[in-house]
């Protein structure tokens, strides 16, 4: 950049469920002073909203009407992201068990993406230093121009085992049963499944502490911050 001031740098993390996207983006993008963007919250929302105003999640058709009503706000800094719609705080609302089982029916509806995308790519191409954007199709439809894509997997035992301990030792076989099956209709969508871009880096979590991982993807985007 002519006055000197690195570029931003555009960083898309996918992966399936409780492979640590959320932990892993906010802590990447906290030590290199950039956004953050949890895309997963904003299709929770836009899930909240239609189940807060009686839409019925089995009619697509039903959903995509309305699509457009909530406006969804989402704070990105790292240290304190943020999540509204229509001006309330639903942080909370948007992790119970109601929202998270219905999110892949509503999120699977082409208006809903269209929608969210929109948001998503708005908020990228503002953020001044650049972003770390994490979701299910970031780097193969959002941000394909993105810097960096990164993939991240982990055996269906280890992210069950991650979950549970997260909600207080919770039947594992159920956790690793619910989240299975969220993936499975997540990866068979139509309109932008979760799919690995042609040309992310994949990250087996399996064996990886947290801490391995974030240090793995930072040293990841200083490459090619540096190259740019
Ligand atoms: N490598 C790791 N080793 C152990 N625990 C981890 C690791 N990565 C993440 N975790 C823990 O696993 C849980 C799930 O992580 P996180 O919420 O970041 O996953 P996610 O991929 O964003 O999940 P989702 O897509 O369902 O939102 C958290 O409790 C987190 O602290
Ligand atoms: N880019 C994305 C991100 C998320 N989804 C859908 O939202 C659900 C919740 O995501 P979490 O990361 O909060 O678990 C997820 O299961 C998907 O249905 C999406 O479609 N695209």
């Amino acid at each position: 950049m002519e006055n000197g001031a690195a570029k931003p740098v555009i960083v898309a993390i996918d992966g399936p469920s409780g492979t640590g996207k959320s932990s892993t983006s906010k802590a990447v993008a906290a030590r290199l002073g950039l956004s953050y963007l949890d895309t997963g919250a904003q299709y929770r929302a836009i899930t909240w909203w239609m189940v807060t105003n009686g839409i019925d999640i089995e009619d697509p058709t039903a959903i995509a009407a309305v699509a457009g009503k909530p406006e969804i706000v989402s704070g990105t800094d790292p240290e304190g992201p943020t999540i509204t719609v229509d001006g309330t705080d639903v942080a909370g609302p948007i992790r119970t068990q109601e929202v998270t089982s219905q999110v892949s029916a509503v999120s699977a509806v082409p208006e809903v993406r269209a929608r969210i995308t929109e948001l998503q790519r708005a908020l990228a191409t503002t953020a001044e230093r650049g972003i770390v954007v994490e979701g299910r199709d970031i780097g193969t439809t959002v941000l394909p121009g993105a810097d960096l894509k990164v993939f991240l997997t982990a055996s269906p035992e280890a992210r069950a085992a991650r979950r549970s301990g997260e909600l207080n030792g919770a039947d594992v076989n159920a956790t690793r049963e619910a989240l299975v099956k969220r993936d499975a209709a997540d990866s068979s969508r139509k309109t932008s499944p979760l799919a690995k871009a042609a040309d992310a880096v994949e990250v087996d979590t399996t064996e990886l502490t947290l801490q391995q991982v974030i240090e793995c993807v930072v040293t990841l985007v200083e490459e090619k911050r540096d190259a740019k």
